[in-house]
């Protein structure tokens, strides 16, 4: 293994497992395979990159600090040369953390400074200037992340915002330094004395500039969009041998299911409304153990071939509202429990494709499938591949990022979750 990366969620695991898959053209990218928390055993010799999926993102600092120095060793244990921290391209993170003291943990086991944090995505319309995070062109706390449930982003300086969550002073790399090429990216960062360093780019070409400036630093940090560059570096360098990613995929029973309250998911879901089956979960009555995970069940297998979609997502105002009544925690942990009883039976009851929305949710789900590592394959839309599970009954299955896709995502992604 040579790349490793330690993701604080399992849609940005699996954002950037396709980053690194996909690399940039003509060579392609790295062999990688997604692993759902830290193995217990060696991966297998021929994977490239490693990307262990944590969810880690909004758990108590000094537990996101642990499990990603446990995710750090299992993947220097299995050869790799460069570690990478995936935050999300919308800096998910409180005034506490965890980007702040997960990076500067890492920084200091693997004894570096100047470090890059870099949650530009511009694929995804996230842009970095003058350390401020712009969503396509909206400031990140005009986008709507402001509302987000867990991690509202009210202020879009990340510079200023990561300065609350660290010990040291946060650098930054300004564009027109980025845009002067590797050289001097790499002699600005190499002057520089801070752990972590907010870097500005706007482009993907910006990524690609920044990547090959940190070919050699043994720690990176940042969205999918850092990762664009360094596939190739492996590559260019006769390391890796370059891939162009694979179709995969499963037949069988379907089911969707959304915990985001994302704006762009609550308009994927009115959309898919429109010609498809959908359950709204009453967050109340699944507070009250009025609904159980049953109802879903119900549904889902009564419309199976219809693309059965059974969401939780409310508005700003419906989360705010079931906040206040049970507690942030409280109504998040409850329906992490019920989208997880629920896929659980869903793939006991045969269903082999299964689109998730949201990352929280996702971790929800997928930590309950137990599923091992899963193989990277085609992209869907930017941001989310196609990912398979190992064993003898695999499940084709896509996670998507509340923020992720387009407007007919759930349609697509059951499309190509299929073999055929
Ligand atoms: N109607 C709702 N009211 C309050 N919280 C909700 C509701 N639906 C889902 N949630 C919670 O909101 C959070 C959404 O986070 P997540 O799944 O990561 O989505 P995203 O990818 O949009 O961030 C989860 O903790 C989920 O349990
Ligand atoms: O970087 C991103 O935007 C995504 O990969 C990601 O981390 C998404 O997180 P959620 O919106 O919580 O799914």
């Amino acid at each position: 293994m040579l790349l490793g990366v330690i993701a604080d969620d399992f849609t940005g695991a699996s954002d950037i497992a396709n980053t690194i898959a996909k690399g940039v053209a003509p060579n392609g990218g790295l062999r990688t395979a997604q692993f759902l928390g830290v193995p217990k055993t060696a991966a297998a010799a021929d994977v490239e990159a490693g990307v262990v999926a944590l969810k880690s993102r909004t758990i108590p600092v000094e537990e996101a600090v642990a499990q990603s120095l446990g995710a750090l060793n299992w993947l220097l244990a299995q050869g790799c040369r460069q570690i990478v921290f995936k935050y999300c391209s919308t800096f998910d993170s409180t005034r506490d953390g965890n980007i702040g003291p997960v990076g500067e943990a890492l920084a200091d086991a693997l004894d570096v400074k100047s470090v890059v944090a870099c949650p530009a995505f511009p694929g995804a319309g996230r842009t970095v200037y003058m350390a401020h995070l712009f969503v396509h062109d909206r400031l990140l706390s005009e986008s709507g992340m402001q509302n987000h449930p867990l991690t509202p982003m009210t202020d879009p300086d990340i510079r200023r915002w990561l300065r609350y969550q660290t010990r040291s002073s946060v650098g930054h790399v300004a564009l027109d330094t980025v845009r002067k090429g590797a050289e001097e990216v790499a002699a600005t960062l190499a002057a520089k004395d801070d752990t972590l360093v907010i870097v500005d780019a706007i482009s993907d070409q910006d990524l690609i500039t920044i990547g090959s400036a940190i070919a050699d630093h043994k720690l990176v940090t940042g969205g999918s969009g850092i990762a664009i560059g360094l596939a190739e570096n492996f590559i260019r360098c006769g390391l890796a041998t370059g891939n162009s990613g694979r179709l995969i995929g499963r037949d069988g029973p379907e089911a969707i299911l959304a915990g985001s309250c994302s704006g762009a998911t609550r308009g994927q879901i009115d959309v898919h409304k429109r010609n498809h089956p959908t359950l709204a979960i009453d967050v109340d009555k699944v507070m009250s153990g009025e609904t159980t995970s049953d109802h879903v069940i119900e549904f889902i297998t009564g419309n199976h071939g219809e693309a059965p979609l059974a969401y939780s997502s409310g508005t700003p105002e419906e989360v705010k509202a079931i906040q206040a009544k049970y507690g942030r925690e409280e109504v998040a942990a409850k329906l992490d429990a019920f989208f997880a009883d629920t896929a659980l039976k869903l793939v006991r009851s045969g269903v082999t494709r299964l689109v998730v929305a949201g990352g929280e949710t996702s971790g929800a789900v997928v930590s309950a499938l137990d599923l091992g590592s899963l193989t990277i394959g085609q992209e869907i839309d930017p941001g989310v591949p196609v990912l398979l599970s190992d064993g003898e009954k695999p499940i084709a299955l896509a996670l998507k990022s509340g923020n992720f896709g387009s407007a007919d995502f759930f349609v697509k992604a059951l499309k190509r979750l299929k073999a055929s």
